[in-house]
Order: structure tokens, then C-alpha cells, then sequence
């Protein structure tokens, strides 16, 4: 039948993955961890993708396309990076039937790709800063269970890597992304998200320091890395010598920045927002805002209803809503409101004979089940209103939930207790990173050891002498805690 099988609350795993499929967002594939991404997962992919283009073209970052290839010597140059996560690169070892001379590397980002032509392109402080991005797939053959969107073994992101002259510059660069990453999140995906610094042993191996956007899925009590914003320092431009001649005639290496977001921010907004009926879809991001349904009677004037829902969506469309009619006769209507549902319209429109006489027409707003009777003459104001304050309703519904999932603890069995309860946990920290590998390994069991998140950039009191949960030693920063993906 149309329904889902698993409810969300019994059975998160299995209720997202028919969630992702009945949504007609994306189709398994026969390559395990490799999911075909349909029209409906494109269209938001596509409305983030409109907005975050703008806003770094108005930073002057110019898009480019590096080759999907990287030959071995070049990507073991950053040995302390890849080897971490060597079994996770993939390779073209064959042409047809005879084998390649030397292996080649499928990226699994970009970095000693680019950074050998950084260093050929930069020779003065004129050539700085140089700010590059890459809208590309990248592929990464992780082992650990597959779930589409959010652990898939090629995914789409964009990758921006920019050099500066200085650090105050990159520091700079790096804040003013990860701005743009919480927008993508609250303003478009209705997602809270966390901003903050991760911790020495969660930061990016290569750089200096990393910054994220932490998002929350209370149905799992697991954290997730929202998106990503690094400053690299100097280290890869020591590694690749991109050095510059400053206006003194001195030499020295830039300062470098490299910041993601990926098709993974689609997965969380399915996880946070859906429902036992299917996709619930932020109007924002919404492909089809408005779905118009009619509910023609035996003997009624079936013409006349047909051209009010198309008078309707033509009404809509030229002030700028995305509004669909489905006229198609082989569906009932009740049939087409369960398939609009399951795929998360944010708002359907219905007129039948009644509606049709008193020139209205009767809205149900998808998050809420909402139904009102709207006139036909103000319509276009009220669908605008109705959008901004679904949007609106999502994001606040979201962040309640995840405030609610937030459990301040100052001791270890405090600590153990909201683990258990799957909360994230904000705790106060001494900052050690031996400290934090003991959490990793007094906390291993089959759900997983818990991790550092990020400590938030906005930081709440801490008294004096406050001590750290995990070690007792004066606490220096508060920090979240919890499980994640
Ligand atoms: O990719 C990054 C850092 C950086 N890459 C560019 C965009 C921002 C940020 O994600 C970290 N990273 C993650 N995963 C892997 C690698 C890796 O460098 C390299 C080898 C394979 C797997
Ligand atoms: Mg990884």
C-alpha cells in the first residue's frame, strides 16, 4: 500500500530508509553504498546549491574543476592525513584489460590535488589571496554501515580552498563560511545547528584548528558534523611550498582555509523533519511548495474545477511560489494526498464542488495537518504567509527537540546517565586529549563510544575552580559530548 511500513519512533533505521525510497528521493543501486539520487533529492540539492554559489561568488571565490584523479606519490605527499584514512581511498588499478603502470587515486578530497598547482600559480603577495571552489563528487570506500545521504561511499559536496597572505585573513575566511554552513542549516534546512571548535583529536589531522556546525537527531541520540570549515595554517603550504614574496620582498608561506558541506545535509533534514507519513519538507527547500489537488463530483461542474486549480497554480507561480496541479484521472484524490504527503509538499490546496461555489479553497498544511478554508481572492498573500510560518514552525518544533536532548552534567556518572538517556551532553572539560581518549574507551560499547562534538563558540559561565567530568582537573571550556554518526 502507500504507507510506510516502520514507524519512526519503533524503528528509526529501517523507517528512514523506506522514508528516502517512498519520497522518491533516492533508489538503492547494485554497489553497495552507492545510491542514485533522483529529481526530488536534486531540486534541494539545487536550492542550496543556488544560495551558497551566490553568497561565495559574493566573496569573490571563483569556482574551477580539478581532475577526480590523483596519482599515489602526490596524494601520500600529506602522509600524516591520508594514512588514517588510506583504506578508504579507492582506486583505478585497470584500463580495459591491461593493467595501469601505477595505480591512480579516485579523490577523496582535494587537497594534494590542488595544492601542487597553488604553489606553480603563487609566486607574489599579487597572486594572493586565491580563493577557489569546486562544486564535484568525491569518493570515500568507508566499511562502517551504509545510510544514504549521510555515509555513502561517493557523495556530492563543494570543497573551497582559498590561500591568504596572512592568518588574520584566514581566520577571518573561515568564521564568515561557517556562517554561510548555519544558514544552509536554520534558514534553509529549519536544522538547528551548534557552531564551535572541535577538539584536537577530532579536528582535520593536515590543519591547525577546525570548525563545525554540530546538528543533533534526537531519534537516535547521535550527534552530527553538519558541515566543516578548517584553517589549515601553514601546513600544507610547507608540505607543497606555496610560498610567496610579501611587499618587503620577504619569502613566506601562505595561510590556508578548506571548507565542505555535502549531499549530507539532505539526510539529516529527512531525519529531523520526517514523520510516520513520509518527507517533510522545509518550504525553502521544497521543489513543489504547493500541490494542487481536484476533487471533481459525479455530477458536478468537473470543468470549472479543473480551471480553478489551474487558474490557481498560475496565480501561485507568478508570484513566485512553486505551485504544481495534479490533474492526473487514473488517482483518487485521496490517493494523491497520501503521495503528496509521503513526498513532503509543505502545503497541498484541494477544491471541489463546495470550494468551487464559495471561491475558496481548502489548505492542509503537511507539518502540522492543519486544515483551512482559504478565499480564492487573497490567496497568493495567504499561501505566502502560510509558507514563511510552516518554515518557521519546523525550525522551532526542531530546536525544541533538540533543547530538549541537551543535558548539562558536571560528573562522570552524571555524564554516563544522559549517555544512556541519549542526550547531548554539555560538560565542562579540562581539554586534554589522553582525557578525551579515556571518554572514548571507559564509554566503547555496541552503540558506540561517545566523542567531543565541538565546544561552542559561545560559551557559557564557568565559575572558577569548576572541575573537568572525565579527570577532575580545573575545567578550561565547556564542551558538548555524545554520541554520533
Ligand atoms: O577532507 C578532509 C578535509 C577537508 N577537505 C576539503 C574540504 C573540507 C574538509 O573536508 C578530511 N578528510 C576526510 N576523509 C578523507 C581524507 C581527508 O582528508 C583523505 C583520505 C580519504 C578520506
Ligand atoms: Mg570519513
Amino acid at each position: 500500500g502507500l504507507g510506510l511500513s516502520f514507524k519512526k519512533e519503533d524503528n528509526f533505521g529501517e523507517w528512514y530508509s523506506e522514508v528516502v525510497v517512498n519520497g522518491e528521493m533516492i533508489d538503492y543501486y547494485d554497489i553497495s553504498g552507492c545510491y542514485i539520487l533522483r529529481p526530488w533529492t536534486m531540486s534541494i540539492w539545487e536550492i542550496m546549491q543556488t544560495f551558497f554559489d551566490a553568497e561565495i561568488k559574493k566573496m569573490r571565490i571563483k569556482n574551477c574543476y580539478f581532475p577526480l584523479f590523483v596519482s599515489s606519490s602526490v596524494l601520500e605527499k600529506e602522509k600524516d592525513h591520508v594514512e588514517g584514512f588510506a583504506p578508504e581511498v579507492a582506486w583505478v588499478t585497470k584500463s580495459g584489460k591491461s593493467d595501469l603502470e601505477i595505480p591512480i587515486a579516485i579523490r577523496p578530497t582535494s587537497e594534494t590535488v590542488m595544492y601542487p598547482y597553488f604553489s606553480k600559480w603563487i609566486r607574489g603577495h599579487r597572486d594572493l589571496p586565491l580563493k577557489l571552489n569546486q562544486w564535484c563528487n568525491v569518493v570515500r570506500w568507508e566499511f562502517s554501515n551504509p545510510t544514504p545521504f549521510i555515509r555513502s561511499r561517493e557523495f556530492l559536496w563543494q570543497e573551497g580552498h582559498t590561500a591568504f597572505a596572512s592568518k588574520a585573513e584566514a581566520d577571518e575566511e573561515v568564521l564568515q563560511i561557517l556562517e554561510l554552513y548555519r544558514c544552509i542549516y536554520e534558514e534553509f534546512l529549519a536544522i538547528p545547528v551548534i557552531k564551535g571548535k572541535k577538539s584536537e583529536m577530532e579536528k582535520f589531522a593536515g590543519g591547525l584548528y577546525t570548525t563545525s556546525v554540530e546538528a543533533f537527531i534526537p531519534n537516535t541520540g547521535r550527534g552530527i558534523q553538519g558541515a566543516t570549515s578548517h584553517c589549515l595554517g601553514q601546513n600544507f603550504a610547507k608540505m607543497f611550498e606555496i610560498n610567496f614574496e610579501n611587499e618587503k620582498g620577504e619569502k613566506g608561506m601562505v595561510w590556508q582555509n578548506s571548507w565542505a558541506y555535502s549531499t549530507r545535509t539532505i539526510g539529516v533534514m529527512v531525519m529531523v523533519h520526517g514523520d510516520d507519513k513520509g518527507l517533510v519538507l522545509p518550504p525553502k527547500v521544497a521543489s513543489v511548495q504547493v500541490i494542487v489537488v481536484p476533487v471533481p463530483y459525479k455530477d458536478a461542474d468537473t470543468q470549472g474545477i479543473f480551471d480553478a486549480c489551474a487558474d490557481s497554480v498560475d496565480a501561485l507561480s507568478k508570484a513566485g511560489i512553486r505551485a504544481e496541479a495534479d490533474f492526473r484521472e487514473n488517482y483518487s484524490p485521496g490517493w494523491k494526498y497520501s503521495h503528496w504527503e509521503m513526498k513532503g509538499v509543505p502545503l497541498r490546496i484541494e477544491i471541489g464542488p463546495k470550494d468551487l461555489e464559495k471561491n475558496q479553497v481548502r489548505v492542509a498544511r503537511r507539518d502540522n495537518g492543519a486544515k483551512v478554508d482559504i478565499s480564492r481572492a487573497n490567496l497568493v498573500e495567504q499561501l505566502k504567509n502560510m509558507l514563511d510560518n510552516v518554515q518557521q514552525s519546523l525550525f522551532n518544533t526542531a530546536k525544541q527537540k533538540r533543547d530538549a536532548c541537551i543535558q548539562v552534567v558536571k560528573t562522570w556518572d552524571e555524564f554516563r546517565e544522559a549517555l544512556s538517556q541519549k542526550k547531548m551532553i554539555l560538560a565542562p572539560w579540562c581539554d586534554e586529549e589522553d582525557v578525551e581518549k579515556d571518554v572514548k574507551e571507559r564509554t566503547k560499547g555496541e552503540m558506540g563510544a561517545a566523542k567531543s562534538l565541538c565546544s561552542p563558540f559561545d560559551q557559557p559561565e564557568l565559575p572558577e575552580g569548576t572541575k573537568c567530568f572525565a579527570s577532575g582537573k580545573p575545567a578550561k571550556r565547556w564542551t558538548y559530548w555524545g554520541r554520533s554518526y
